[in-house]
C-alpha cells in the first residue's frame, strides 16, 4: 500500500513529468501570454536572418535582458523558437509564422487577455445556460475601445480567406451588402471579383463604420458604408453576406437577424453565410468545436451542424438552397 504521501508525490509527477500533454492543457493561459509577448514585440522579426542572443533583441526593443531570455527559453521548449544555447535563438517552423502579418495579427487577437476575459463566465453558463446573456455585450465593448477593435479588424481581415469570394457566385447581383463588414476588407474583395456589381454596401455599427472611414476610405466608386444594427434594419439587396457574423449569437438572436434580411431583401435575393459547418461524424480534432466554445463564452453564440442550420433558416422564414466547401451556407425565402 502507497502511503498519502507517496500518492501525492506519484499525482504531481504525472502531471508534470509523465503526462505532459495534460499539464500542456492545464497551463496553456502560460503559453498563450508568453507568445503574445513574441507577437507583440515581433520578437520572430529579430531573427529573419538567423539566430540572434535575447539579450542582443532586448536592446533593440527595449526590453528586459533576462526576462526576455526566460520568456523565449520557456517558448523554445514548446516549439516556438530554437534555442541554440549560450543566451542565442533562432527561429522554428512556428516562430517563423509569426513573420506573416496576417497570422501575427490573428495571434495577437486570440492570445490577448480580453479575449481571455470573455472565457470567465464559462461556470455561469455551464450552471445556468446562456439564455439571458446578449451577445451584443461584447460587442458595444469592443467597439468603446478603438485598439481593441482595430486589432480585432486586423485578425478578422487575417482569417479571411480569399477563396470565399472566388468560390462564390455573385453573377446574378447587381447589389451586394456585407452585413457586419467591419473594416470593409471582405466587399472590397467582393467588388474587385465582380465587375457586374454595381452597388457594395458595407453595414456595420456606427462607431465601426466611423472607424473605418476615417481608417479606409472607399476608392471604388460602388463602394458605400452604411451604419446602423442588424436587429433594426439592413439596406435593401439583392444579396447578403455575413461573414463570421451567426455564429456569434443564439438561435434566437441569429434567427431576429435573419429576420431583419427578410424584410429588405429584393426577390430572388440570396443571403450567403460564410461560418462553419459543424461536422458530427467527424472525430478528429476540428477547430470548429474549440471555435463554438469560443462564440459560447463571446455572448452565447455557438457553431452549427448541417441540422441545426435547417433548423435556424426555417425559424427565420428561409430555407437552405445549399451547403458548399463547408464554411458557406446559401439561403433564400421560403
Ligand atoms: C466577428 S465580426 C465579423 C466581421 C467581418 N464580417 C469579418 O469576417 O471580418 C462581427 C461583426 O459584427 C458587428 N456587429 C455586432 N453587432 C452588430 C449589430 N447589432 N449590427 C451590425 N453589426 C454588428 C461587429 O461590429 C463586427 O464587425
Amino acid at each position: 500500500m502507497q502511503s498519502t504521501i507517496e500518492q501525492d508525490i506519484q499525482l504531481k509527477e504525472n502531471i508534470f513529468h509523465e503526462n505532459r500533454q495534460l499539464f500542456n492543457l492545464v497551463t496553456g493561459f502560460w503559453r498563450s501570454m508568453a507568445i503574445q509577448m513574441a507577437a507583440k514585440f515581433d520578437i520572430a522579426r529579430y531573427l529573419a536572418n538567423g539566430k540572434q542572443s535575447s539579450q542582443w533583441i532586448s536592446h533593440q526593443v527595449g526590453l528586459h535582458d533576462e526576462t526576455l531570455f526566460r520568456v523565449m527559453r520557456a517558448l523554445a521548449v514548446s516549439g516556438v523558437f530554437i534555442d541554440e544555447g549560450n543566451g542565442e535563438f533562432s527561429n522554428s517552423s512556428l516562430s517563423s509564422l509569426l513573420l506573416d502579418t496576417n497570422t501575427r495579427n490573428i495571434v495577437l487577437l486570440e492570445s490577448n487577455p480580453l479575449q481571455f476575459k470573455v472565457w470567465l463566465k464559462s461556470e455561469d453558463y455551464l450552471m445556468k445556460g446562456y439564455s439571458t446573456t446578449s451577445g451584443q455585450e461584447y460587442w458595444n465593448e469592443l467597439v468603446s475601445n478603438p485598439d481593441y477593435e482595430t486589432l480585432f479588424a486586423n485578425a478578422m481581415h487575417g482569417l479571411t480567406r480569399p477563396s470565399f469570394v472566388k468560390r462564390s457566385d455573385f453573377s446574378a447581383f447587381e447589389t451586394v451588402c456585407d452585413v457586419g463588414g467591419s473594416q470593409g476588407w471582405f466587399m472590397e474583395e467582393i467588388l474587385k471579383n465582380n465587375s457586374n456589381i454595381k452597388v457594395g454596401i458595407n453595414f456595420d455599427l456606427p462607431s465601426v463604420i466611423e472607424l473605418k472611414q476615417k481608417q479606409r476610405p472607399n476608392n471604388d466608386a460602388r463602394a458605400k458604408d452604411v451604419s446602423g444594427s442588424f436587429f433594426e434594419s439592413v439596406p435593401e439587396a439583392d444579396c447578403y453576406t455575413m461573414k463570421r457574423i451567426m455564429h456569434d449569437w443564439n438561435q434566437n438572436d441569429a434567427s431576429k437577424i435573419l429576420q431583419t434580411i427578410s424584410k429588405a431583401i429584393k426577390p430572388n435575393g440570396k443571403v450567403y453565410i460564410y461560418d462553419f459547418i459543424v461536422d458530427k461524424s467527424n472525430k478528429m480534432y476540428d477547430v470548429s468545436v474549440w471555435y463554438d466554445l469560443h462564440m459560447l463564452n463571446v455572448g452565447g453564440g455557438k457553431e452549427r451542424t448541417e441540422q441545426e442550420w435547417k433548423e435556424l433558416a426555417s425559424l427565420s422564414g428561409f430555407i437552405i438552397d445549399e451547403f458548399k466547401f463547408g464554411e458557406l451556407i446559401i439561403l433564400s425565402k421560403k
